[in-house]
């Protein structure tokens, strides 16, 4: 039935895009319109019922891309629930991520793929409007899913749990984003506790962690006599998920080589152990988490463009603790009795300025460094009532700790590697991506000294 094929407007002052991309959308069985500019772009819009908008970032001899901007702002006041998808080139990475914060479903580029393209345009159909912040109650998601552990009230994370609710039952890879610290992997935890693998495995992998010399085996597995370790067959990785999901956390991290041996899982679910003859099959949905830009590593030459449209058909962005801070209260109060009961102590409290003053501060190191400011305080002031001065007091001693100068005499350069290692992970608060800077490593170097120390529980990124 005519009625029933969903409607794309395309804008694009591009006569060539429009033909083109009109011609792709029929084939694949949408209805296409076209449109110039912005202003046909909102007539056409106003007139007419449209599922979905394919936007161009440039309508003039400028190339700002901030007309591009203006038109979303006015297509999402005039249409709210209609996903927009915008169009950029490589170059424009960050104004299209600019675009993306600012409501668009997703981006592609110029050229694009056209199955890629199709495939982008079917999964952000499928995932519905987008959700307009706010719209559910927590105590209404509450009641449908399982999302146990995920403190917080604030319409950014409602809006982050709508979109699990959403794309849980499927099998679509989902990128989850966000500074460190910000819950991507309680996220993944919830995505799958919500879809029908929950009673298969989710499996874990840090690709900051892994030895590229190592990545075929630990993910793939190998078969006996592979190489002369290789005393037995070994599962890897993507065996142990059968059924389940595949978590690959800080996928930013993988190197060019390795990113071309996953991309054929996700594509066709197939991988090879080392030394096989044949390729296995494996039913794995795949989740993967960064705290860097992926689209800016892709305009960088640093991650592939395939691997990358792969994993970012649905995106969740985890917005920074400091832009949801009206959950600071409820998180630290949920925080500090998990602790107080881990401990054995009695009932604990925060005073009223105590939570006002944690509300206000910047935490760049997100829940996880609220997580270790209350543990810290709650433990050294050792009673039932926090107050605002026992948090000042701890701080004071962290800045103190920070400033410290290095006493090294008498030390060999192990131990005085080892001082420096745990000094800059007091002082980044175990964010392994920021100490790793600070000391001038790389991750996989700063991997191998944590362990090497026996620090490895120590980061951020090894305590999950
Ligand atoms: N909404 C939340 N409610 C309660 N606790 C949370 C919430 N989000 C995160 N946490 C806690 O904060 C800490 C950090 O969360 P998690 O490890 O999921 O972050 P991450 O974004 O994966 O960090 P990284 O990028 O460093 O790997 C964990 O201890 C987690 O339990």
């Amino acid at each position: 039935m005519e009625s029933q094929r969903r409607r794309v407007l395309v804008v694009d002052d591009d006569q060539a895009v429009q033909v083109s991309l009109a011609l792709l959308l029929k084939q694949a069985g949408f209805d296409a319109a076209c449109a110039d500019g912005p202003r046909e772009a909102l007539a056409q819009l106003d007139a007419g019922r449209f599922d979905l908008v394919l936007q161009d970032m440039n309508f003039s001899l400028q190339t700002s891309g901030e007309e591009g901007l203006d038109l979303l702002a006015s297509i999402k006041a005039a249409h709210p629930v209609l996903p927009v998808l915008l169009m950029t080139a490589w170059g424009s990475i960050a104004l299209a991520v600019r675009g993306v914060k600012a409501g668009a479903a997703n981006f592609f580029t110029k050229p694009w793929d056209n199955a890629q393209l199709v495939d982008l345009i079917e999964a952000t159909l499928d995932l519905g409007a987008p959700p307009a912040a706010g719209r559910a109650t927590r105590a209404a998601l509450d009641a449908k899913y399982d999302f146990a552990g995920i403190v917080g009230e604030h319409p950014k994370l409602l809006k982050v749990l709508e979109t699990i609710a959403q794309v849980a039952a499927t099998r679509a890879p989902v990128l989850v984003l966000g500074e460190s610290g910000t819950g991507k992997e309680m996220i993944a935890d919830a995505i799958h506790r919500n879809s029908p693998r929950r009673n298969a495995p989710i499996v874990k992998i840090n690709m900051g962690a892994i030895a590229s010399s190592l990545f075929e085996s630990e993910m793939f597995g190998h078969v006996r006599g592979a190489f002369t370790d290789a005393k037995a067959d070994r599962k890897g990785h993507v065996a142990s998920a059968d059924g389940g999901t595949l978590f690959l956390d800080e996928i930013g991290e993988l190197n060019r080589g390795d990113q071309v041996k996953l991309l054929r899982v996700l594509q066709d679910q197939r991988y090879q152990p080392v030394g096989a003859s044949r390729a296995e099959q494996a039913d794995v949905r795949v989740i993967s988490a960064t705290n860097r830009e992926l689209a800016e590593l892709v305009a960088a030459g640093d991650f592939r463009e395939d691997l990358f449209y792969r994993l970012n058909l649905i995106t969740i962005r985890l917005p920074p603790l400091r832009e949801r801070r009206s959950d600071i209260p409820l998180l630290a109060r949920h925080i500090v009795a998990g602790v107080a009961e881990s401990y054995g102590l009695g009932p604990v409290c925060l005073a009223p300025q105590a939570l006002d003053w944690l509300a206000a501060q910047p935490w760049p190191g997100n829940i996880r460094q609220l997580k270790q400011t209350l543990e810290r305080t709650l433990l050294l002031a050792g009673k039932g009532l926090l107050t605002h001065a026992d948090f000042q007091a701890t701080s004071a001693v962290d800045d103190n700790v920070g400033s410290a100068r290095l006493g090294v005499d008498g030390m060999t350069l192990d131990q005085v590697e080892r001082l420096m290692i745990e000094q800059a992970l007091r002082q980044h608060t175990g964010n392994i991506s920021r100490v790793a800077k600070a000391l001038g490593l790389s991750r996989t170097a700063l991997y191998r000294r944590l362990e090497r120390h026996g620090l490895g529980d120590a980061g951020v990124d090894a305590d999950g």
